[in-house]
């Protein structure tokens, strides 16, 4: 994935110290990139350059997918990533709407599935969309967003990649995922599999060609402790071919995502990388 790469040296090359309070870490700093994944082509951009764990970053999609607010249920699905910011985030940790142990409150997957509505009712983001999409529908607000700051107190993180936009040319379904804060070392190697795998799973869902994916995001980072790796070891690697992603043909609806799909159903054909690399997490 030679885009990756170049985004990780561009930081390097003209990226601006940033001090970041909520985690007491300085990141190095860029505003704006711009990612395309070939989804119709089933160009995976599964970073080769380090050993990348795409089943984990499925997972926690088909998390958000099924509305999950805990921790525990993203280990079931089998990711651990939602651990660190449920347990052992400080100002989650003395929130007084956190509802104990593996607790995220109303992030991600509660606001796509169960927007909450002043006269106390809620919205189904997603099943609009798809309901919309297998009637061949694009109303040009066909849009999942995580992002409602009337219930930041709520949960535990803000969301990153905060909303999901698609669109409908003919047969063929794109999609534009939008993300406000990214840690280029860890977060984007799964934010790249996440939105490649919701355009394909929505096309293959609806019925539909997928197409491209486009994904934007504001500010891309990289932690001071996770500089020198990215500079001395992924940086000095060459990328490899990208691998293809084999999804079970018999998910055909949103209630299959939602009631037997397992990580088995999820392949990835001629995935070849270099060793694994073991970037520092902020909380
Ligand atoms: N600082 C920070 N960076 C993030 O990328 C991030 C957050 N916080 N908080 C919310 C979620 C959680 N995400 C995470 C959390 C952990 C890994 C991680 O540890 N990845 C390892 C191995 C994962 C595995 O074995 O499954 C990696 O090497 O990629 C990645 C993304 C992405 N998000
Ligand atoms: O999907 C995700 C989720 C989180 N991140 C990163 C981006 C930041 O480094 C932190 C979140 O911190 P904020 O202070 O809320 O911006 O997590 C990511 O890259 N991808």
């Amino acid at each position: 994935m030679r885009a990756y790469l170049e985004l990780c040296q561009r930081i390097i090359d003209q990226g601006t110290w940033v001090e970041n309070e909520r985690t007491g870490k300085r990141c190095l700093t860029v505003i704006n990139a711009d990612l395309q994944y070939n989804v119709g082509a089933n160009e995976f951009p599964l970073i080769t350059t380090r050993k990348s764990f795409f089943k984990s970053a499925i997972a926690e999609f088909i998390g958000y997918i099924r509305g999950y607010d805990n921790a525990a249920d993203f280990r079931k699905l089998g990711t651990k990533t939602w651990d660190a910011n449920a347990n052992l985030n400080e100002a989650w940790l003395n929130n007084s709407y956190r509802k104990g142990e593996d607790d995220m409150g109303r992030v991600y997957g509660v606001q796509a599935r169960a927007w909450a509505k002043p006269d106390g009712g809620s919205i189904d983001q997603l099943k609009k969309i798809v309901d919309n999409l297998k009637k061949g529908i694009d109303d040009r607000a066909e849009i999942m967003t995580f992002y409602n700051p009337g219930e930041f107190d709520l949960g535990c993180l803000r969301p990153c990649m905060h909303t999901h936009n698609f669109s409908l040319l003919g047969d063929t379904l794109h999609l534009t995922s939008f993300q406000r804060s990214c840690d280029v070392p860890l977060g984007l190697n799964f934010n790249q599999v996440q939105v490649f795998f919701f355009l394909a799973i929505m096309a293959q869902i609806t019925g539909k060609k997928a197409g491209t994916a486009y994904h934007k995001i504001v500010n891309a980072h990289i932690y001071e402790d996770q500089l020198s790796l990215m500079q001395e070891v992924q940086l000095k690697r060459e990328p490899l071919a990208l691998p293809k992603l084999i999804i079970n043909p018999k998910i055909q609806s949103l209630e299959d995502l939602e009631t037997w799909v397992t990580m088995d159903d999820f392949k990835v054909e001629g995935y070849q990388c270099h060793d694994a690399i073991k970037y520092p997490f902020a909380v």
